[in-house]
Order: structure tokens, then sequence, then C-alpha cells
């Protein structure tokens, strides 16, 4: 099993993290409260009550976790291409996957991170939904100090199936839209690249952004329930299930709940996307 992929895989979503943290704050927030007007509102509101750092709360998990999580995704991804195709990577250039092959390969690595994903975007959500600025004396302290006192108060208070709430709903979302993650990317790429040849630099930060737009637009709406599900119990409502917090989110605040942050989703993905593939690329190449 070749490992290059995976490591390729880390390198290049921690780029890509440390780049889009700040815009997956402001849309987790706008996802999960109601007190924001939109985007604007909800950076400046976070920028005057937390600083700059209000951007990167909750990111020192996600960097350890995006190890695993990125590299399972491009690594399974990858395997079973092998698997499917019997090619490597760099003799997919010559002799491309069927698009039907790119899908199966690019679900199943969905479907297999988002287990490895639930409880560090759990401990990520919860932290990003604290609005309480750093702690000060006298002041309101927010629920949990930082991620490893968060593991712990969820474990005791929600035992270890805590730490997976949401993860349902994670997997629904990642299995199909990686699918269309790894699809769009591939086809932008051969529509750009003359037959046998590796995609140019241009080609490859286009095909990644455009792959990560499409894929966040196909998972915005259960990316809102999946965000619901994880905070429901504390500022939230409580629900029974993921249908019911579809049905009653929909009721309440009308269908368009559902498009919630699809904006900053999208632009979000763009670069974070066009970095990770771009880097995934250049490592695979030099190796
Ligand atoms: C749930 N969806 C749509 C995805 N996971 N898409 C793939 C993008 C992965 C990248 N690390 C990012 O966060 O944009």
């Amino acid at each position: 099993m070749p490992v290059e992929e995976f490591v390729a895989g880390w390198i290049s979503g921690a780029l890509g993290l440390i780049l889009g943290h700040p815009f997956d704050t402001i849309k987790v927030r706008l996802q999960s409260q109601n007190k924001y007007r939109g985007i604007l509102d909800c950076a400046v509101q976070t920028y005057q009550h937390e600083s700059i750092l209000g951007f990167f709360k909750g990111m020192s998990f996600p960097i350890v976790s995006i190890a695993i999580v990125n590299s399972v995704l491009f690594g399974i991804y990858s395997n079973v291409l092998l698997v499917l195709t019997s090619t490597t990577h760099q003799e997919r250039r010559s002799q491309p996957p069927s698009y039907t092959n790119v899908f199966i390969a690019g679900c199943t690595g969905g479907f297999v991170q988002a287990y490895f994903l639930a409880p560090f975007d759990l401990v990520k959500v919860r932290l990003q939904n604290q609005t309480e600025p750093r702690a000060q004396l006298g002041s309101l302290q927010p629920r949990y100090r930082g991620p490893l006192h968060c593991v712990s108060s969820i474990l005791r208070k929600e035992g270890p199936q805590g730490l997976l709430r949401g993860s349902g709903t994670l997997m629904l979302r990642d299995t199909p839209t990686l699918g269309i993650y790894f699809v769009t990317y591939e086809w932008l790429c051969r529509q750009y690249t003359p037959k046998g040849q590796n995609p140019s630099s241009a080609t490859v930060l286009v095909a990644g952004g455009c792959a990560g737009i499409a894929s966040w637009v196909a998972a915005t709406p259960l990316d809102v329930i999946k965000c619901r599900m994880q905070m429901a119990g504390l500022k939230g409502q409580v629900y029974h299930g993921v249908l019911d917090c579809m049905v009653s989110s929909a009721r309440q605040e009308g269908p368009g709940v559902f498009f919630r942050g699809l904006t900053i989703n999208s632009a979000r993905a763009f670069p974070v996307n066009a970095v990770t593939f771009l880097s995934y690329e250049y490592l695979l190449r030099c190796w």
C-alpha cells in the first residue's frame, strides 16, 4: 500500500486548514446561533468581543486531527482507485480512471474519514460556538477551557458515545459529497490538460478550488443539521434524531435554514481546497 498519499494528504490538509479556519468559525456560528445578521456582522462581533484570536478558536485540535483525517481521506481514495483500476497516482495521468471509479473511491474515502473526523469535529464546533472573550478575572467563564477540557467534560457528562454525537449526520454529509469533490477535481483537470500530461499549477488551483465549492454546496444542508445535532442540549434545542432536527429547523426558520453558511462555506472552500490540491500534487510529484 503506497504511503506517500497519506503523508501528502496530511501536509496539504494542514495548509488548507490554517488558511480556512477563520471562515470556518464564522460559518459554525452562523449555522448554530441566531444572534448574527450575516457574515459581516458575525465577523465584526467576533473581532470586537474576542479580538483576532476569536477566529482561531478550536484550531489546535483540528491541526492534530488533520494529520489523521486528511491522510485517511487521500490515502483511502488513492488506494481504492489502485484496487479498482490497478494504476498508481502517476500512471493515472496516462490511463485516467473512469468517473464512476473516481466517485466510488471518493465516497469510500469520505465514509471512512467521517468516523475519524467525528470526535475532532465535535470538539471544534463546541469550542467555536463559545463566544465569551478570553477569561478575565470576574468575567463569565466559558463552558470549556480548551480542547482537552472539552473532551473530558463530554466524557464525564455524556459518556464515551457523547464524543460521537453528530457522527451519523457527518457520514451522510461526507460520503456522497467527497465523491462529488474528487469527480469535479478530475473532470476540471482533464478539461484543461493535454492527454497524458500533468495538470499545470494554475489548473490544479482552479480545479481544487471549484471541487471544494461544488462539494460544500452539496454538503451545506447536512452540515447545518450536523452542527445543530452536535450542539443539541447545550445552547440549542434538543432533537429526537436527524429527521426531527431537519423538520423542526425548517418549521421554525423556513427552508432557507438549510443554506445557512453557504456563502461563507463557498468563500472558504475555494482557497482551502486550491492550496490542498496544489500541495498534494506537488508533494506526490516530488517523491
Ligand atoms: C464535507 N465536504 C464537502 C468536504 N469535506 N469536502 C472536502 C473538502 C475538504 C477540505 N478539508 C475542506 O475542509 O474544505
